[in-house]
């Protein structure tokens, strides 16, 4: 065949190759217009388009265009919570290689911290997106006649296309981050009613004008606590739970909040663990002091002015005599509930039964007229109010509380206080065990053994009622190691003399009662005798009948 004909019929050939190809692919484009729904189509268009114009960006060597937000330090009158949030979470992107950087400590922080200088720029990463803080800083300046304050913000630049990321996720994590920072350097808070401190600088209404606060700095941490290993690790996962378990309160349809009852005898330990409970969970204590309220509206009140992530603190429960008896409560309140004008004297009579005030005393007629005025006065402070708080309706204003209640003498408790669920876990904080003589000693003398005391001080631990407190206080006479252990073991010994001594006057006192017992009988059965000869000898002559018999 001719050349140019050969040419001719292939050019023909590809043109009609392409044309059945185009034909195709507008049929398919077509049918893809039909069936692939329109956000679909629009997600591959915007896929496609953008990159293509980063393949033509990295072709003509050009940087995809960049987009910067300020992030100023306040707004209007109030701070702007990103900037604070910034400047606490930068602290830990900071470069270790810079060369000028700012060291702050406030009385409030427990430790140092650095900070960025004027022009540092700090560089991030987050979900593959790459950012760069920047901040900027224009010092005061009084001379244009107009004093112009120091201004700070930050810039956060970053590829204009991932704003929404940056938006939706990145400055939310930067928020929490800088939250869960502050919780770590933050120093835990002890509120008390009559404290005339207010030192809580977290912004929030920790007290709520009820509360002053200074900073708990009590040393107590689990480690230092001489219980029951299982008991403290028992504590330490019920705690992690609780916090952990949000949605979980939620899902069971239960207020966010666990109660803890610690009893125990005094110097055990409970004080102690409440403080080593809110360090380890970071809560401040709100200590709750009943003798100091007059109402359940009071009580109310001063519980809805604290905070959330916190722990309330009634210590020796067993001491507030409004709380021994809940049916009295209720006696009170049904005859409050009729017009008799004898009800405020039976209240009054109630409250007197369960007072210290004796008749006769200087104060007697004073601390009656005061119970008159308070009851005159309808102020009254019942368990029930108490309960209502903890398990009824108010106690789903506010989440992650912990409320403990202390006491020495748990059977004084009245039972809807101890009832399931009330209280969930009930802590006994007991005399001193060999393992906790261990955790003591580690804390107080640095030792964990020592050949001849520790076997001596164990087994005698073992046999006699000697609280932590006590060994702890002679473990802290003297800072020579054997002189403070020869300490607890005179302590024990003079335990031991005591516990003997009490020993023999419990038998003579059961042997006085086992013959008055048989005099009585004598007497009864109409026998005449000297008293203390019955006293005295019978027990004897009757061990001998017994032994002829
Ligand atoms: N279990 C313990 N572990 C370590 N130290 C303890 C323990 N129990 C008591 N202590 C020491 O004794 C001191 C007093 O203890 P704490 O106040 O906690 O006792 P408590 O049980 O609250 O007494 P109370 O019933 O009188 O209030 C603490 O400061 C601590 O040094
Ligand atoms: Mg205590």
């Amino acid at each position: 065949m001719h050349p140019l004909w050969e040419m001719k019929s292939m050019a023909g050939n590809v043109f009609s190759a392409y044309a059945s190809v185009a034909t195709s692919v507008m049929l398919l484009r077509s049918l893809a217009n039909d069936i692939v729904p329109e956000p679909v189509k629009s997600f591959f268009h915007k896929a496609f388009s953008r990159f293509f114009k980063h393949l033509v960006d990295r072709f003509l060597g050009r940087k995809p265009s960049q987009m910067t937000m300020v992030v100023d330090e306040q707004t209007g009158i109030a701070r702007n919570q990103i900037y604070d949030a910034a400047e606490v979470y930068l602290r830990t992107r900071i470069n270790p290689d810079a060369e000028r950087l700012k060291v702050n400590k406030s009385p409030k922080q427990k430790s140092i911290t650095l900070s960025m200088v004027k022009d540092q720029a700090v560089e991030d990463e987050f979900r593959g997106v790459d950012l760069k803080w920047q901040f900027v800083l224009v010092e005061a300046d009084g001379q244009k006649g107009r004093f112009q304050p120091e201004k700070r913000w930050f810039e956060l630049t970053f590829e204009k296309s991932k704003k929404n990321i940056v938006v939706d996720e990145y400055l939310p994590f930067v928020l929490a981050k800088a939250q869960e920072i502050r919780d770590d350097d933050r120093a835990v808070k002890l509120f008390t009613r009559d404290c005339p401190f207010d030192d809580d600088d977290d912004g929030g209404n920790g007290g709520g004008g009820y509360w002053g606060c200074v900073n708990l700095d009590h040393p107590a941490t689990f480690e230092k606590l001489a219980m029951d290993p299982d008991l403290k690790l028992a504590v330490i996962e019920d705690l992690d739970r609780f916090v952990r378990r949000k949605d979980y309160y939620k899902k069971v349809g239960k207020a966010w909040k666990r109660g803890y009852l610690l009893y125990g005898p005094p110097g055990t330990g409970k004080s102690s663990l409440v403080a080593a409970m809110a360090n380890y969970l970071k809560f401040n204590v709100y200590d709750l002091e009943l003798s100091n309220l007059y109402s359940n509206s009071e009580l109310r009140r001063m519980l809805l002015c604290t905070n959330n992530r916190s722990i309330i603190v009634i210590e020796d429960i067993d001491c507030s005599s409004q709380f021994h008896d809940r049916d009295r409560d209720k006696e009170i309140e049904a005859e409050a509930d009729t017009d008799d004008p004898s009800n405020s004297n039976t209240k009054v009579v109630f409250e007197y039964e369960n007072s210290n005030i004796r008749k006769n005393d200087f104060s007697y007629y004073a601390s009656l007229c005061l119970i008159y005025l308070k009851y005159w006065l309808c102020l009254q402070l019942t368990l029930s109010g108490l309960l209502n708080f903890i398990d009824g309706l108010w106690s789903t204003c506010g989440d992650e509380r912990i409320i403990i209640f202390t006491t020495n003498h748990r059977e004084k408790l009245d039972p809807a206080l101890l009832r399931p669920g009330r209280m969930d876990m009930h802590i006994h904080m007991g005399y001193c065990t060999p393992a906790g003589f261990d955790v003591l000693a580690l804390n107080y003398l640095d030792i964990n053994d020592h050949p001849v005391f520790f076997p001596v001080i164990k087994d005698m631990i073992e046999q006699f009622e000697i609280t932590p407190a006590e060994i702890a206080e002679h473990l802290m006479r003297s800072e020579d190691v054997d002189l403070a252990l020869q300490g607890v073991v005179d302590l024990l010994k003079e335990k031991k003399a005591k516990q003997e001594e009490l020993n023999m006057v419990e038998s003579d006192a059961k042997e006085m009662k086992f013959g008055r017992d048989v005099v009585k009988s004598g007497k009864e059965k109409g026998k005449k005798g000297n008293f203390w000869e019955s006293v005295i000898k019978f027990p004897r002559q009757q061990g001998k009948e017994n032994t002829n018999m």
